[in-house]
């Protein structure tokens, strides 16, 4: 359960009096959020999304609601927020910071086939090659340095074994990316799981939950996305996925010779960043709410098989 602040009716409908969106027919809080409060929204003209936040760094709130803007602008899959009659998107409601969004069809997919692995390498490739020109800025509040601060924090949970591995892999990261020429900068998603996309079939209904968005190196979003869309339960790579993703991504944005140097520790690296932001939730900060944490051991299974296993081949385009 997961709306964590109730609405009424009439606070809604208020509240949706200042846009141009029509009138409020149903409101419906969505279980599965983990961190805001989410509704579904249905008007006498359209489908909405609500969201009041709960936590996080409300100052950085304008930043997410510029990035959306920008995405949207320019033809991206993304839920642009919905700016009311004066042209503002970011409110308030019920003392939260709350933005309004079209509601995107799909379901999230949950064992891709390639041909979503394809669109979906194909539509981060487009919004890297848009977002190194968005003018906005956040440093990425997980990159390396992040990584290097924190990871002291969970040493004392883990075995001996797993110390030295944690201990060990930050070391690398510092010396191969602290010494690497700069790496293509733009705008990044930050998290894109497989649960942060809404597909219709094989059509991308939108990419959601933007709120781990930041500026830094671009190689680190596609990182993630072959570590949570291309592995395999037993933590190695996925073959076909991985060629899938990469082949339509690189087709749109070739790597740099940096960024191919840098890949493998790159997949790595947001692999271990996981493990340890799960750790961090599991030992450290949990949160507020009785939400069940994710498993920090999958992070750790996915950076075994890197270091075992090393990258696979970048795929060929055309
Ligand atoms: N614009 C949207 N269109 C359709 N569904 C959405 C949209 N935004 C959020 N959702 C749904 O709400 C759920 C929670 O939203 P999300 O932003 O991921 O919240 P949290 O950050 O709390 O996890 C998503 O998994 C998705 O099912
Ligand atoms: N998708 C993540 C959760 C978001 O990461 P965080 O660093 O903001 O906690 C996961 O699967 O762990």
């Amino acid at each position: 359960m997961a709306v964590f602040t109730p609405l009424s009716d009439a606070q809604v409908a208020e509240f949706l009096s200042r846009f141009d969106v029509g009138s409020l027919v149903s409101l419906e809080g969505v279980p599965s959020g983990t961190e805001n409060s989410t509704f579904f929204v249905t008007t006498d003209r359209r489908q909405l999304v609500l969201t009041l936040f709960e936590q996080g760094e409300h100052e950085e709130l304008p930043f997410f609601v510029d990035l959306l803007d920008y995405l949207d602008e320019h033809r991206l899959p993304v839920p642009g927020p919905v700016h009311d009659r004066d042209g503002i998107a970011l409110h308030s409601l019920a003392g939260k910071p709350a933005l309004l969004f079209p509601r995107l069809p799909g379901r999230h997919p949950l064992s891709p086939n390639l041909e979503q692995c394809r669109v979906l390498g194909d539509t981060l490739g487009h919004f890297h090659v848009v977002s190194r020109h968005f003018p906005g800025h956040r440093p990425n509040p997980r990159d390396l340095n992040w990584l290097t601060a924190m990871h002291h924090k969970v040493l004392v949970y883990l075995s001996p074994e797993d110390q030295a591995l944690m201990k060990d892999e930050v070391e690398i990261y510092q010396g191969v990316l602290g010494d690497a020429p700069e790496l293509p900068q733009g705008a990044l998603h930050g998290d894109l799981f497989r649960d942060n996309t809404l597909f219709e079939g094989d059509r991308l209904g939108g990419i959601i939950d933007f709120y781990n968005g930041c500026t830094g190196d671009l190689l680190f979003d596609l990182a993630i996305v072959i570590n949570d869309w291309a592995t395999e339960p037993d933590g190695r790579l996925n073959r076909e996925r991985h060629d899938a993703i990469l082949g339509t991504y690189l087709a749109r944005r070739p790597m740099t010779p940096a960024e191919r140097e840098a890949w493998p520790t790159m997949l790595r690296m947001t692999a271990l960043r996981y493990w340890l932001s799960r750790l961090l939730v599991v030992y450290v900060d949990p949160p507020a709410h009785d939400l069940t944490p994710h498993d920090p051991e999958q992070f750790r299974t996915i950076l075994r098989a890197r270091l075992e296993h090393g990258a696979l081949p970048l795929p060929e385009t055309g």
